[in-house]
């Protein structure tokens, strides 16, 4: 606007090299200019415009996201792209659309449940996008009980198909993105039934609406299920619902990995677990923890550069006021996110190494890594989607009322990315998972089974059901092995507490049942130890470039002793650490974020975002934010004209009504 970067003197005070730390974030030299190029591509694009999102009425602004998905796939074969650029293209586009669950979940449930000649077949139609595909597993009645789905596929060995039926209102399908008005073909989970036997939920791919003009197929009933929270947002998706009555699908359309349907009817299982038909929902939770870091970084950015160029209170001698960042209240909300965005891009980076080990384990037939991965995807979902939806919405607070404004940026992302803790497994359901992992690893302690990955700090649980921290200053509270121990030993006691709990109730259902909330929170301990030395790992690591790991170790100890901090009653009352202690954390936590302060800036611009990502009057890169504020509330349509719509029918007799109120 005025050509000037009014953030200038924050990116001087900075101590680092910013570029490596690019590098770091994005997690390689070509990741980084991949992520760079493609971002700027889509930014300069008049095509991917997206400021007037929150100004469209519904049938508009779906209209929109089907001309900008069908423009972003025009633009990816011209240019040749390949799938890691694609990918990154519909990332900076930014918009939700039926693409995420088509690439998302469609192609993924093909590859990870198909046979090789299901894959042959169907992979290059969807990879050319010649049919369209969605998930259709949750239905009106049942989400998070998969196993309670009512949808039947029924066996005809007279005919060698599968009759597809909706029995119930209640089994209509119901939330499938991109379901509602564009998918060709789902994957569409059904109880299989053959000779009479229910043989449980299975994946069948499924025609819905014809290739020649889209109406649905014969026995089909689809729509749209409706406007969802927030205004624009996620209201690009066409979420939907389905019903099928007995419609028909040859006997290879079901997906035939795990088990098999032969041509006499006959249900037969490979020794690949049953487990595997949840796989899809594996491959989803595990991007879903680096999508949390992408969303939490952005919030965090915005409200970062604008805490820098916020002033209130505090001028002396006519000075200028004090800018909000300086303000360890502010500081105290702020810096925790920082490093929290920083902590789930590293984790998210670990679990996508765990999610390929396991997956080329299940190729040679080795499943004895699937539990841990299961409990690692489900409970770090949860974890990092929750803290990433509360801080989105700290970061809008953080904001003070701009914040409110949809220039911010803030209200939409919040819109978008809250549901992030019920889709794809609803939180909570999902710590219940990673609770029975837990219980299963503390029965087996005695048994001579040595715990591994992610719970092997439980094979010294004789040490950690004793130790007492050693911490003596705050500084102690920097080292890495400090922080572990009190971790790993709050985890462990958390667990133990509850095994033990669980042994008084002579039915194990019910006890679990009765101790669910303290399962939970066993469940969130474990989790952010997993993240914390997922942390702690990655700064053994080799990282170049100048100051760049001295910033990542303040930001690790901030997360961690962040966590302590907020989390102290479990440390306490486990006797992990002492209140004294409890306390130097807090000191020491002040201290690191007056290190951070200086580079806070800099630290977010090491997320590489453009002005067109973030999507912020607030945000944007050179901080001249009032005058844009300004100008952009010109632009609002309510500005159309001075006299509003609506001003002589509704206005103006009110007014004169009054004034002859007045001289009675
Ligand atoms: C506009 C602005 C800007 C834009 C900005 C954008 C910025 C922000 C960016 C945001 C962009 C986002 C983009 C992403 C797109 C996503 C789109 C959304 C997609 C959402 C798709 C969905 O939402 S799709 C449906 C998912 N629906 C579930 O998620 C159901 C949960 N419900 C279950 O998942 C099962 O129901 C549940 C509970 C396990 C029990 O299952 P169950 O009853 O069968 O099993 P049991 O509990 O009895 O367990 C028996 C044994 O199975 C073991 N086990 C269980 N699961 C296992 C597994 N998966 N793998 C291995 N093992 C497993 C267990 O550990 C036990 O093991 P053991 O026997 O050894 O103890
Ligand atoms: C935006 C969005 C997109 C979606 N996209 C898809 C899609 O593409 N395909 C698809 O198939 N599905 C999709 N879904 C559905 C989604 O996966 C489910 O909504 C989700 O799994 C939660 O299930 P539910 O709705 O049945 O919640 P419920 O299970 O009914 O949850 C209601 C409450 O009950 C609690 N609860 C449930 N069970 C237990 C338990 N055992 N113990 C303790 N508490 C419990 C929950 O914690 C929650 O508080 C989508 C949902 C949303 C919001």
């Amino acid at each position: 606007m005025d050509g000037i970067d009014h953030l200038a003197d924050e990116r001087n005070k900075a101590q680092f090299d910013v570029d490596a730390m690019k590098i770091v974030w994005a997690g390689s030299r070509h990741a980084f200019e991949v992520s760079d190029r493609i971002s700027k591509l889509v930014a300069a694009d008049p095509g991917f415009r997206k400021d007037n999102r929150p100004m469209l009425g519904r049938n508009e602004l779906f209209k929109n996201t089907l001309r900008k998905a069908a423009y972003a796939w025009k633009r990816i074969i011209e240019l040749h792209l390949s799938e890691e650029e694609a990918a990154k293209l519909r990332f900076y586009v930014d918009e939700p659309a039926y693409t995420d669950l088509h690439w998302g979940m469609f192609v993924p449930a093909i590859k990870g449940q198909g046979t090789e000649e299901q894959q042959q077949k169907w992979l290059p139609l969807a990879y050319k996008m010649q049919i369209i595909g969605c998930y259709g597993q949750t239905e009106l009645g049942h989400g998070s009980n998969v196993q309670g789905l009512e949808t039947t596929a029924t066996f005809d060995p007279q005919t060698d198909e599968f009759v597809i039926h909706s029995p119930t209102l209640t089994s209509s399908k119901w939330w499938p993105g991109g379901l509602g008005k564009v998918s060709t073909h789902g994957v569409i989970y059904a109880r299989l039934i053959t000779d009479g036997r229910d043989h449980g939920v299975h994946g069948f791919i499924v025609q819905l609406r014809s290739l020649e003009d889209h109406s649905p197929l014969p026995g089909i009933t689809v729509g749209d299920i409706g406007m969802k929270f927030g205004n624009g947002a996620y209201n690009t998706m066409d979420n939907g619902v389905l019903r099928f009555d007995h419609v028909r699908i040859p006997r290879d359309q079901m997906l035939m990995r795990v088990s098999q349907v032969t041509r006499e009817g006959k249900y037969m299982q490979s020794d690949v677990p049953r487990q595997l038909v949840y796989g899809t929902m594996v491959y989803v939770r595990q991007t879903i923890v680096a999508d949390a870091s992408c969303a939490l970084s952005r919030a965090v950015c915005i409200a970062t550069r604008y805490s820098a160029v916020r002033r209130q209170f505090g001028s002396q001698d006519g000075g200028p006021e004090s800018q909000v960042i300086d303000y360890k209240t502010q500081q105290n909300r702020l810096f925790p996110l920082l490093a929290s965005a920083y902590a789930f891009r590293f984790v998210g980076e670990w679990l996508k190494w765990l999610y390929t080990d396991v997956t080329q384990r299940l190729q040679t037939n080795d499943f004895s890594t699937l539990p841990e991965a299961h409990a690692c995807t489900a409970g770090l979902k949860s974890v990092t989607t929750t803290a990433t939806a509360d801080g989105i919405e700290e970061c809008r607070k953080l904001c003070g009322g701009h914040g409110y404004l949809c220039t911010s940026g803030l209200p939409e992302l919040f819109a978008v990315y809250v549901p992030a803790c019920t889709y794809e497994g609803d939180n909570i359901v999902l710590l219940l998972q990673v609770a029975r992992f837990l219980m299963k690893t503390v029965s087996q302690l005695g048994s001579g089974k040595k715990p591994v990955g992610t719970t092997s700090y439980m094979g010294q649980i004789e040490h950690l059901m004793q130790c007492r921290s050693n911490v003596q200053r705050a500084e102690d509270w920097l080292k890495p092995s400090a922080i572990l121990e009190a971790f790993e030993s709050r985890a462990a006691r958390m667990s133990v507490a509850c095994a033990q709990n669980l042994t008084k109730f002579t039915n194990p259902e019910e006890g679990f049942a009765e101790l669910s909330a303290d399962l939970v929170e066993a469940a969130v301990a474990h989790c952010q130890l997993i993240i914390v030395s997922k942390f702690i790992e990655k700064l053994l690591q080799d990282i170049p470039g100048k100051g760049v790991r001295e910033q990542l170790e303040a930001l690790c100890n901030i997360y961690a002793l962040f966590l302590l901090h907020k989390h102290q009653g479990d440390f306490l009352s486990t006797g992990c650490i002492t209140a004294k202690q409890a306390s130097l954390a807090n000191d020491q936590l002040r201290s690191l974020y007056s290190q951070v302060r200086p580079n806070a800036i800099a630290l977010v611009d090491a997320f590489n975002y453009t002005d067109h990502f973030l999507g912020s009057i607030l945000g944007c890169y050179d901080g001249n934010v009032y005058p844009k504020l300004y100008e952009a509330a010109w632009k609002d349509p309510l500005n159309d004209s001075v006299v509003p719509e609506g001003y002589h029918e509704y206005i103006r007799p009110l007014l004169k009504q009054n004034l002859r109120t007045a001289r009675l």
